[in-house]
């Protein structure tokens, strides 16, 4: 998946023990680097010298993600995996035909992060920046091109590596010093990106913000700046993203350092499908049921569903997430969402044990549906129950293993009604699959939680 992937050392900083390469001068015009460094020049790389036990560089890539990227066999690689997805739920599946969405198989990811570091060139003697990919302890590889990610961030990459190189005096101390790695959060249209500069050292805020005011308007992007309990910003810290979903045109924030959906396309192919379901499901029972929306993030799922039920109750515990979602309701003129800032284990607790709070906040509002997006450890227990009382259930699940489990307990009170199996993660063995559950005994039991 590197591409041109070249190992470049272990992780380890300028001067230290462990790397033999001190902060030295490499020219009149450039003094000194003081970044994360690599021990091994470009070149000279430890893959090359362990070719006859691994193949080049397969060693370090295997530790990172994605190190599976053969974009000539991705039909092939989903087939696999959507295959051993439905092995894996067996007879759970029975009477459901499993669908699977394939992502776009390069330049997929609007979000990225990569370590930098300062690699000499063993011909020029010259001093270059690079993005780095790594595990914990593991060597760092040279990355020259990063094909899973958006072009926009592929065409960044090396226009803000070139930047960083040409600073000199006060800029190259206050910007480029003890960088330690680069983030970029994207779009699928248009040029709105965020970098994020992550230091190992303390930035200062008017040094920093006036030098890297500079770099945000010479490559056109906004730029965050993080250290130790610090956060810096030039321009701004989120990006807007635009979509068609169901037919009608929806705008959402998506905020720098918290969760949004790595890739874009499928995000939106999800969205569609999802919608999809829900219309079937007021169009059945017609009737505008309310909905119960669980771990709802930034809102981008609600924005889309809220016009689809009469009212709807979405659940956060992320402040930043919470705040982006009661904007983008704004942006896109959305008044009928009661946005909650709470732990979902907390609220379901509640909604369980029918008392307090969390109880007296939903008995407000005639569910007919509950949606949840949860992390990858799944529903707990509270939140089974809670959705075991619900006529429908739509679960998207990051973890095909935990929900293997919940859906085990939910086929006690429901039926399994579609599975659909989305690559949000191509080359991992990681995929999005989102569910629809309808109780068994389907409009005879009201849903009062
Ligand atoms: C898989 S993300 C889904 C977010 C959103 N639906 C989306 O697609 O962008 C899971 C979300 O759950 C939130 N979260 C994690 N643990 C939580 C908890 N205990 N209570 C409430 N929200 C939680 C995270 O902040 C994150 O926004």
């Amino acid at each position: 998946m590197v591409e041109g992937g070249v190992l470049v050392g272990k992780a380890g900083r300028m001067g230290s023990a462990s790397c033999p390469i001190p902060p030295a001068s490499t020219s009149g015009r450039r003094t000194r680097w003081r970044l994360p460094c690599p021990c091994v020049p470009i070149g000279r790389t430890r893959a090359h010298s362990n070719a006859n036990q691994e193949s080049g560089g397969e060693l370090a890539l295997a530790r990172i993600p994605y190190h599976d990227y053969r974009p000539e066999r991705y039909d092939e690689i989903f087939r696999d995996k959507v295959r051993e997805i439905e092995e894996s739920f067996g007879s759970m599946l029975s009477g459901v035909e499993v669908t699977a969405q394939a992502s776009a198989p390069t330049h997929f990811r609007l979000r990225c992060r990569f370590a930098v570091s300062a690699s000499v060139d063993r011909d020029t003697g010259e001093t270059r920046l690079v993005h780095t990919l790594f595990d914990r302890g593991a060597d760092r590889v040279e990355v020259s091109s990063f094909p899973i990610a958006s072009r926009q961030i592929n065409d960044l990459m090396p226009r803000l590596m070139r930047h960083l190189e040409g600073l000199e005096g006060e800029a190259a101390a206050q910007v480029r010093d003890g960088l330690d790695a680069v983030h970029y959060l994207g779009t699928m249209r248009g040029r709105d990106v965020v970098v994020t500069l992550i230091y190992g050292r303390p930035i200062q805020g008017e040094g920093w913000k006036r030098e890297v005011t500079k770099l945000a308007e010479e490559l056109g992007v906004s730029v965050v700046g993080r250290s130790k309990g610090v956060k810096l910003v030039a321009g701004r810290d989120y990006v807007v993203e635009r979509m068609a979903v169901g037919g009608r045109d929806v705008t959402w924030k998506q905020v720098e350092g918290s969760f949004s959906n790595p890739n874009g396309g499928i995000c939106k192919d999800t969205m569609d499908h999802i919608c999809e379901l829900c219309e079937q499901i007021s169009s059945r029972e017609g009737r505008e049921g309310d909905l119960l929306d669980l771990y709802c993030g930034n809102g981008n799922y609600t924005v889309p569903l809220s016009r689809l039920f009469g009212r709807v109750l979405s659940v956060e515990i992320n402040d930043r997430l919470v705040e982006a979602a009661r904007e983008n309701m704004e942006q896109n003129g959305v008044d009928n969402v009661t946005l909650v800032r709470s732990d979902c284990l907390k609220f379901s607790a509640g909604l369980r044990a029918r008392a307090g709070p969390e109880h007296k906040c939903a008995s407000r509002f005639d569910f007919s549906t509950i949606l949840v997006d949860p992390p990858r450890a799944g529903l707990d227990p509270n939140t089974l129950e809670v959705a075991s009382r619900f006529r429908n259930v739509l679960y998207i699940s990051c973890n095909a293993d935990t929900l293997r489990t919940c859906l085990r307990a939910l086929l006690r009170t429901h039926d399994l009604r579609s599975f659909r199996v989305f690559d949000h993660f191509p080359y991992t063995k990681y995929s999005e699959c989102v569910v629809h559950l309808e109780r068994k005994e389907a409009g005879g039991r009201a849903n009062r939680v």
